[in-house]
């Protein structure tokens, strides 16, 4: 990191030219910034470099004019080193600006900045407002938050406001180049250098998302850091669930920069599905996604500011909009899955199946308390704990060691076999391991009608037959059901569409063979079964700390039947914080893919918080596929 020029008072920005002509990584910028005293000599040097923007006090005599400032900024020293980087140079630099009384703030916290007029009639004098969100100590807590902050140079040192606004302009565009790390490596190169043209956002809106203020949201308190960034867009309303699927089939993917989603995780499980549907879904799914949090869950936003440690315990909208504003694209994983009717979805959150499914669904009816709603359908459910009996199988992605005091029966390389009579059996190259329950769905999915299996297959017909008939059910109870009431809906609308693009998944076998040779398979009671690809669920649901975009790992929560209530809200309560981990009656384990066979014939399943037909399922891991807004991944998440 060079260090700032020092210049005279009288500089002019022309005379730059040379000095950093030896320095071509770093644009100086030296002009007037006059907001007190209009028409006076130049209170500050103006410093924009590569990493930051600087304001000093000219002259020994002026300091005094600044006191009140120099205090105030005592305070903020410690508070806003966390949005910084570490770079020994750089801080050294920040803190020798500060000592001198200057104000030190980092290109990563700057937004983007505009040029104005003055209000004033008579004034010929040009403004360049720059918008920064440092992090601030937050009142009252040992938390930082981002605060909106405007800075305003006043150029004044032609008699005509154009003259004025030309240099302006010409700072204006510095710092969008160093914003947008374009290099500059002469002043005079300026008028040569062409911003790239921006393509606007598709904005999508859910009006029905969390406690449905999302449109609200995003005009009052969104808008404005999009305007300050300079990012057009053109916002769409959904009218009904599966809209925005629907949509991207169709979306010019051509036309846009990228999709921005205003919701929860059900939109962007709708868009993320539209777009794998397409026949050009390679190309199409590389369309950049950003998400604000218009939901109640906003799992993915969460997961994402964790990750970059942004704070998203207190004003999360602020702190997603900002990470919008200045986001690079991080590549996230999807999971494909196959349920049994012969459906493809594309999962980016979780599978679901037993307790955290039955929360996350039969919390609906508690929307209005917004992301409280999972605490208190959590406890509700656990009250009234249901146990499942079924299957579960997995391709470990690290060495698999099963806790010793698993009651349930384990084994490696349990291979279930379906005969050409349709005699369902087990073979198994290791341990013992009772013979499949001859209601397991997954075994005869193939339409067989064997004597045997003749149950098994009749369940299949039934599940669908289900499906139907629960539309009735639920819809008379007024259980279970999305923002309209079109849970149902969505359902058959899977079930029906959810087929489009093909793409490979060598780990997977059709769900009506058994799995491969190095599978692991467990058989037993479970309350709880999540296969969970983001650190989060909800705002207070941290359910992998560890997990990361792009790590090519699906995390299998699986909690045994024999757990107590007690285990589970302790685990539900160590979640708020992330601290929950691998204990002998719940396991989570990292796999590349994961089938789930239930055995019971009610229930609910989940995917990606959405309600997917109940029977079994499978997934494995696409590394990397879609492209996530985000800001660069930080070494260690904070809150
Ligand atoms: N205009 C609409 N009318 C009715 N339903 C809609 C509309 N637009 C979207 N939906 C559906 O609303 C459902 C819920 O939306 P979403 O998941 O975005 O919000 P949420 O459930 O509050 O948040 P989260 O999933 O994070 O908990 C989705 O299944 C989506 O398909």
């Amino acid at each position: 990191m060079a260090s700032a020029v020092e210049v005279s008072e009288d500089f002019h920005p022309e005379s730059l030219d040379k000095e950093i002509h030896n320095d071509a990584h770093d644009v100086y910028i030296l002009c007037d910034y006059l907001p007190l005293f209009p028409k006076s000599k130049p209170l500050f040097k103006v410093t924009v470099t590569t990493g930051y923007m600087s304001w000093e006090p000219t002259t020994k005599e002026k300091r005094g004019s600044i006191k009140a400032k120099r205090h105030s900024l005592k305070g903020k020293r410690s508070s806003s080193k966390q949005s910084i980087n570490d770079d020994e140079e750089y801080m050294k630099m920040r803190e020798s600006i500060l000592r001198r009384g200057g104000l030190f703030i980092s290109l990563d916290d700057i937004v983007g900045c505009d040029c104005m007029k003055g209000m004033e009639s008579g004034d010929c004098s040009a403004y360049l407002t720059v918008y920064a969100y440092p992090r601030r100590k937050k009142i009252g807590s040992r938390r930082t938050v981002r605060k909106r902050e405007t800075l305003t140079l006043m150029f004044n040192s032609c008699d005509t406001y154009d003259g004025n606004l030309k240099e302006a302009k010409k700072w204006k565009k510095v710092i969008v180049c160093l914003l947008k790390k374009i290099r500059i490596s002469d002043l005079q190169d300026l008028s040569n250098i062409t911003l790239p043209t921006q393509k606007q956002m598709f904005v999508l809106i859910n009006p029905f998302g969390g406690q449905g203020k999302a449109l609200q949201l995003f005009q009052q308190r969104v808008v404005p850091i999009l305007a300050e960034a300079c990012i057009t867009y053109e916002m769409t309303i959904t009218e009904y669930a599966g809209h925005a699927k629907d949509m991207m089939l169709s979306f010019n993917i051509k036309a846009w920069y990228g999709i921005l989603i205003v919701s929860g995780d059900g939109l962007i499980h709708e868009v993320i599905n539209g777009l794998m549907e397409r026949a050009d879904w390679e190309e199409a799914i590389k369309t950049p996604i950003g998400v604000l949090p218009g939901g109640s869950g906003n799992a993915l936003c969460c997961a994402i500011s964790y990750q970059t440690g942004e704070p998203y315990l207190d004003n999360h909208l602020l702190h997603a909009s900002f990470t919008i504003a200045k986001h690079s694209l991080i590549p996230m994983d999807l999971i494909a899955i196959d349920t049994f009717q012969g459906c493809r979805l594309y999962s980016f959150l979780s599978c679901c199946w037993g307790l955290m499914a039955d929360v996350d669904i039969e919390s609906e009816k508690y929307r209005h308390l917004g992301n409280a709603r999972f605490t208190v359908g959590a406890v509700v459910r656990i009250m009234n704990l249901r146990r499942y009996r079924g299957r579960i199988s997995f391709l470990p992605l690290e060495d698999y060691m099963p806790p010793s005091e698993r009651c349930l029966q384990r084994s490696q390389s349990v291979v279930h076999t379906v005969t050409a009579s349709g005699d369902s059996g087990i073979t198994r190259s290791q341990s013992t391991v009772e013979p499949v329950d001859a209601q397991c769905l997954s075994s005869n999915l193939d339409g067989t009608t064997p004597s045997s299996d003749e149950n098994t297959f009749q369940d299949v017909q039934e599940n669908s037959a289900r499906i139907n008939g629960l539309e009735k059910v639920e819809l008379n109870g007024n259980d279970g059901l999305n923002a309209n009431g079109s849970n149902i809906e969505k359902i058959t609308d899977d079930v029906i569409h959810a087929t489009g693009s093909c793409v490979p998944t060598p780990l997977l076998v059709p769900l009506d063979k058994p799995v491969p040779s190095d599978w692991v398979t467990i058989e037993g009671e479970f309350v709880n079964v999540a296969a969970i690809y983001l650190s989060h669920l909800a705002k207070d649901m941290i359910a992998v700390s560890g997990s990361k975009l792009n790590d090519g790992a699906i995390y299998l929560n699986l909690a045994q039947g024999a757990i107590s209530r007690l285990k589970l809200i302790q685990i539900f309560t160590a979640m708020q914080e992330g601290k929950h981990a691998s204990s002998g009656e719940a396991e989570i384990i990292k796999v590349k893919a994961f089938r789930f066979e239930p055995q019971e014939k009610d229930g609910i399943m989940t995917c990606d918080g959405e309600r997917i037909p109940y029977g079994p399922i499978q997934g494995q891991v696409l590394h990397s596929l879609v492209n996530i807004m985000s800001l660069k991944q930080s070494a260690a998440p904070q809150q």
